[in-house]
């Protein structure tokens, strides 16, 4: 057996995502200020003789599909190498939830193939690799840096310190939200995106409250009418007091609950947990 690495996958919250109209290329062009959360996957690369793909507790989609498995192999083509290392998911996001968790899982083999093999993970062709494989997966390149992005979403132009922020992840039942679906939600009845200078300046201040006030994203309508799990999570935290405010998580189905402090999530998480749904206190990073 060769050498073996382990790398953190973090999870994602969208503090701000700004959409705009589908462009004539089909994609919509967006402002997205992400930062990664406690939350993680585990992804675990040891050099071998045959390639393997592992994942637990099970995988969500084909080996083929599995955005690791497919950023290995694009990392093995654009850095010319043969690929011969075993990888093993230990999956703790939920899929299909806005979290960002395959992303995410893509972006660790990035990087860990990048350590084992002498490459800059920032470097221009990791981030092509990136790129090529879905709009959040450059963004967790520097492992849940709280980063601007531009472009589709993709192209990070700024990175920031994060004020510490206590939220419960909360996920009602029923299917997930399909990002490709909530796109399309969105086409039929575009929303405006919110400014998100209100977001900058309460960042620059380290400014929690102002920060969660200033929290935005334009396809939480969009993702309300394709997914009836995101509509019944709004509505059991309208009426849970330690909630200061709720935020859709990318295109859903999670809802991130935004509380004033750990325990706040922790108690709110638990009475989510008490109904049958899926939950997690976390932190921003
Ligand atoms: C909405 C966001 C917010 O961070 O994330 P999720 O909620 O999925 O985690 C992202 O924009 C999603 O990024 P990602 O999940 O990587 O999606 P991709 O694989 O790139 O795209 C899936 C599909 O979404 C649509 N799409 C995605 C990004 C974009 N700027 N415009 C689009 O129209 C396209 O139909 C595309 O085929
Ligand atoms: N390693 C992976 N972990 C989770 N989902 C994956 C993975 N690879 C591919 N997928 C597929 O990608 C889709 C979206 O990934 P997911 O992690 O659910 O992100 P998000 O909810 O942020 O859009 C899922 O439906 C799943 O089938």
């Amino acid at each position: 057996m060769g050498r073996l690495i382990r790398v953190t996958a973090p999870a994602k919250v969208n503090l701000y995502l700004g959409v705009s109209p589908r462009t004539e290329r089909g994609k919509h062009l967006a402002t997205s200020l992400m930062a990664g959360l406690s939350l993680h996957d585990t992804v675990t690369i040891q050099e071998t003789k045959e390639p393997s793909l592992t994942c637990t507790p099970d995988a969500p989609c084909p080996q083929a599909q599995n955005l690791a498995w497919r950023a290995a192999e694009a990392m093995a083509e654009t850095f010319r190498r043969r690929l011969k290392v075993s990888i093993v998911l230990d999956k703790r996001i939920p899929s299909e939830a806005g979290l960002g968790g395959g992303s995410s899982d893509a972006a660790a083999v990035i990087r860990g193939l990048c350590t084992l093999w002498g490459k800059d993970p920032l470097g221009p062709d990791a981030q092509e690799v990136a790129r090529s494989l879905g709009a959040d997966v450059p963004f967790f390149l520097t492992g849940g840096e709280t980063l601007l992005l531009g472009g589709y979403g993709d192209v990070p132009e700024r990175s920031f310190e994060c004020p510490e922020l206590a939220m419960a992840l909360v996920r009602a039942p029923g299917p997930g939200a399909p990002t490709k679906e909530c796109y399309r939600a969105f086409d039929e009845e575009p929303r405006q995106a919110a400014p998100l200078e209100p977001l900058v300046s309460a960042l620059e201040a380290l400014d929690a409250p102002a920060v969660i006030a200033a929290t935005a994203n334009n396809l939480t309508e969009a993702a309300e009418r394709c997914c009836p799990a995101v509509g019944e999570a709004f509505a059991w935290l309208a009426t849970q007091p330690r909630v200061v405010k709720p935020l859709l998580c990318g295109s859903g189905s999670c809802v991130a609950a935004l509380c004033a402090c750990d325990e706040d999530a922790a108690a709110v998480a638990a009475a989510a947990r008490s109904q049958g749904w899926w939950s997690e206190a976390v932190r921003t990073l």
